[in-house]
């Protein structure tokens, strides 16, 4: 296959070579206009409001609505996000009895600089993550201003280092996945070029990259800890959709003067652009929980609907991330062309299958992870009588016995389950050209144990 193709320019979608999905300089860490002082002062002061519990009364007397006349900048928008994010889940969350209805000073303001962003209002993870990381020491001109060992979160909710450490995981893992990102576009261009020596080098390096994601993942046992993630930071990111069971209006939450609830998903990772990227890049498909379609099962459909949590997660990325992976969605060619070079190209089949082993064995690392810090300390809640601990939000015992759901609003091990054997799905050593009755040459799939299916 020769055909012309115009890698895009990642810049063009604020994605760069260094830094992948995270800015290309350091994320502004306070709005430098006098003018938005009463909102920087509110979040700088965040973890202590919140543990003695004033936030919502210091925000409902205190907090002037303010305009957003006054930004001048795509860095001050983001800033703007991330304080009002900030606050308004503190808002919601900060007691013991969650509320539905935001202020207009802070429902307002934050509504016009999510639609300047494309971004929902709400606490996404870019403005948990990708726009809140500083340096511990400034470093000086010309000096790497990504050392990671330098760096920590502007804000938090609980002033708590596993809280950061909670954060710059996913930023040191961004970061790490820059490479990722500029190998896949050039395994791309390969692939268009009909270069089979270099799209095998290009899939070595990235199932490379992609195995260490996993390792940066297992960082986060390093410095933040399960019971207190569970019981202290995580009741913060919750969203408002689906949330009826740990007190909130099944609607969800009022925003200022408007006269319908608004309901979105709380902070998650699954709206981190760069596992999405790998998934398209490689052609990695997601359906519907408890719809997976099997290959080699004559009995289940070949297709199934979409899983729609995972394309939602799109809109909860920055405008330009979501441009940029629906371009590599019209443009990666990587599973048709190690497909259409099966059997002859072993070695390319071994190189595009070892990223998706790689991917896969990410999801297997992550949900360990998840069963440490969500499943058994779920089932702690049932042995705890009341404590001083503020429960609120998800670390609440359910009502009704609901099930435990991600801050996404997820069932979540059968949806990461389902997500990481999907991973597999694509793998190119499974299928090969055969010679079917009808004479003509197909492409057929074998499952290792023998069952064979066009
Ligand atoms: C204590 C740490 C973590 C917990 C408890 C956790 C939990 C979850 C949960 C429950 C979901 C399901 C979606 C939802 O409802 O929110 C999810 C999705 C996801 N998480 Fe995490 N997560 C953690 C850390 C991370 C980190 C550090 C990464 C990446 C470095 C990550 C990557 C993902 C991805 C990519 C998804 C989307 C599903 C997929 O593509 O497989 N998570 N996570
Ligand atoms: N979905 C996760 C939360 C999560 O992954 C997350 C939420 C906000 C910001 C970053 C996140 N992931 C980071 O490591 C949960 O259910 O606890």
């Amino acid at each position: 296959m020769t055909a012309t193709i115009d890698i895009p320019r990642m810049e063009d979608y604020n994605v760069f070579p260094n830094s992948g999905f995270l800015p290309e300089k350091l994320p502004l860490e306070r709005l430098p206009q006098q003018y938005y002082k009463p909102w920087e002062d509110i979040a700088t002061n965040l973890p202590s409001l919140i543990l003695t519990k004033r936030v919502r009364s210091v925000i409902d007397k205190k907090l002037p609505l303010l305009e957003t006349s006054q930004l001048t900048s795509e860095e001050e928008y983001r800033r703007a996000y991330q304080v009002l994010g900030f606050l308004a889940h503190a808002y919601i969350w900060g007691t013991e009895e969650p509320t539905n209805k935001l202020p207009p000073q802070i429902a307002q303001p934050w509504v016009e600089v999510s639609d300047h962003l494309r971004l929902p209002p709400i606490a996404t993870y870019a403005g948990l993550c990708l726009w809140n990381f500083k340096q511990i020491i400034p470093t000086e001109e010309g000096e790497d201003i990504w050392d990671l060992d330098n760096l920590t979160t502007i804000n938090t909710f609980t002033g708590s280092i596993d809280e950061s450490w909670f954060y710059l995981v996913s930023v040191y893992f961004e970061h790490k996945g820059a490479l990722a990102i500029t190998t896949g576009l050039q395994a791309i261009k390969c692939a268009y070029n009909n270069d089979i020596p270099g799209l095998v080098a290009q899939l070595q390096q990235l199932a490379e990259a992609i195995d260490a994601l996993g390792s940066v993942l297992l960082r986060m046992e390093e410095m933040c800890d399960p019971h207190v993630f569970y019981f202290r930071i995580r009741p913060y990111l919750a969203g408002w959709k689906n949330m009826a069971d740990v007190g909130l209006d099944k609607d969800g939450v009022l925003y200022g003067n408007e006269s319908k609830p608004r309901a979105y998903s709380g902070g998650s990772n699954a709206q981190s652009s760069l596992i999405q990227f790998l998934d398209i890049l490689l052609g990695v498909k997601h359906y519907s929980t408890g719809e997976r379609p099997l290959p080699f099962r004559k009995d289940v459909p070949k297709t199934g609907p979409e899983n729609g949590f995972m394309n939602e997660m799109r809109t909860y990325m920055p405008g330009p991330h979501q441009d940029f992976l629906k371009k590599i969605h019209e443009i990666t060619n990587i599973h048709d062309f190690v497909l259409q070079n099966v059997d002859t190209h072993p070695e390319l089949v071994l190189s595009y299958d070892g990223c998706l082993a790689m991917l896969k064995s990410f999801r297997d690392k992550h949900i360990q992870i998840v069963t440490r810090y969500v499943v058994l300390q779920a089932k702690k809640t049932n042995n705890m009588g009341s404590s001083t601990t503020l429960r609120s939000g998800l670390a609440r015992k359910k009502k009704n016995g609901g099930e435990e759901k991600g801050t996404g609003g997820t069932s979540l091990l059968p949806f990461l389950k389902q997500c990481r054997d999907e991973t597999g799905d694509p793998a190119a050593g499974n299928w090969g050209k055969r010679i079917l009755s009808d004479g003509v040459m197909r492409l057929k799939y074998s499952k290792p144990n023998g069952i064979n299916e066009d």
